[in-house]
């Protein structure tokens, strides 16, 4: 029995230390207090010996600085994101507060309520310490099988991107466009996001992978998707406050979208439908921008 510590209390956190609670003892500790019997502060929570963090991308640069402390912790990061502000990946951010041989990152198909129900589920833990990914992969529970991984970078980009084109595809159905063309657009995500990570380094194989194709096709065929609903509201005409606003929960692709535009100023990238979701983002016709993604 391991002690793990949960940092983040939102969907995906509490859907996870519900997870790891069959086999561990769990806390959990977020910025709102809960009203659950494992609820703790987070001082307790950062004494565990294995520590999940579930807080979004584009606010965990911010908690880190003011919150945490390293002492020899291992940490299982399971946001997926790319910072908007600064363009930099998750690996980066946590890189001077936890050493890469202590850190692992979470990635697969796995909507938070499916995972709360017990339903069977697939997930990747991917470090370069093989070590430390076996040591997480163990805390899983019957109901998810847990494959390990050192492509770090690689899941990392395969997580975050494919909530970009996640809202492509939210827009696309929002827009009536039809199964040829989501099947269209889908595939050509995977090719992008598979392209923009082999210039990172990261291994061709994982974006065939749970972490790649699985979570993409997951996240871009369902209105469970949180990202999915951002592109059927785009497709009607909300602009991201309005969206966000009736969403109440995090939606990453969004300020990966603007991620991927900060890098792709600074790197010769070529990235179509990225570039488009940025620009719908920032006030593009829908109709304008799948007709110049998926027409001649
Ligand atoms: N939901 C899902 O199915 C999955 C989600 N993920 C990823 O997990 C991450 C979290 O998503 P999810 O839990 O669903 O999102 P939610 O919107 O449900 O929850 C967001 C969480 O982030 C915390 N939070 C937000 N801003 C801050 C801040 N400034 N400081 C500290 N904590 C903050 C919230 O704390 P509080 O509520 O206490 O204010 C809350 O615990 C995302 O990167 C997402 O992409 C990955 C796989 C599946
Ligand atoms: O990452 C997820 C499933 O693997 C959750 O996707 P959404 O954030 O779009 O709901």
């Amino acid at each position: 029995m391991k002690s793990i510590g949960v940092i983040g209390a939102g969907k995906w956190g509490s859907a996870l230390a519900y997870a790891f609670s069959e086999k561990n003892d769990v806390v959990i500790t977020s910025r709102t207090p809960r009203d659950l019997p494992n609820f703790v502060s987070l001082e307790e929570a950062l004494k565990c010996e294995y520590i999940v963090m579930a807080i979004p991308a584009q606010q965990v640069s911010t908690w880190l600085k003011e919150n945490f402390r390293f002492n020899g912790q291992k940490v299982l990061v399971v946001a997926k994101g790319i910072e908007a502000s600064s363009g930099r990946f998750l690996n980066d951010i946590y890189r001077p507060y936890v050493p890469d041989a202590n850190i692992a990152f979470l990635s697969g198909p796995s909507f938070a309520v499916e995972v709360q129900k017990s339903l069977p589920t697939a997930l990747v833990v991917n470090s370069t310490n093989e070590e430390l990914a076996r040591d997480f992969a163990d805390i899983f529970p019957s109901f998810i099988k847990s494959y390990t991984s050192t492509d770090v970078i690689g899941a990392e980009v395969a997580g975050a991107y494919k909530n970009v084109i996640a809202i492509a595809a939210g827009i696309c159905e929002g827009l009536g466009l039809g199964k040829n063309a989501a099947a269209a657009l889908i595939s050509r995500g995977l090719v992008e996001m598979q392209r923009f990570g082999l210039a990172y380094g990261a291994k061709k194989s994982t974006f065939t992978g749970l972490g790649g194709a699985g979570d993409l096709f997951l996240t871009a065929s369902s209105t469970m998707s949180r990202n999915f609903r951002v592109g059927l509201g785009l497709a009607k005409g909300k602009n991201q406050d309005e969206i966000l606003k009736e969403l109440g929960e995090v939606a990453e692709g969004i300020g990966t979208a603007y991620a991927l535009h900060e890098i792709s100023e600074h790197k010769d990238l070529y990235l179509p439908i990225a570039k488009e979701v940025y620009e719908m983002l920032e006030g593009k016709d829908p109709q304008e921008s799948l007709k110049d993604l998926l027409s001649k």
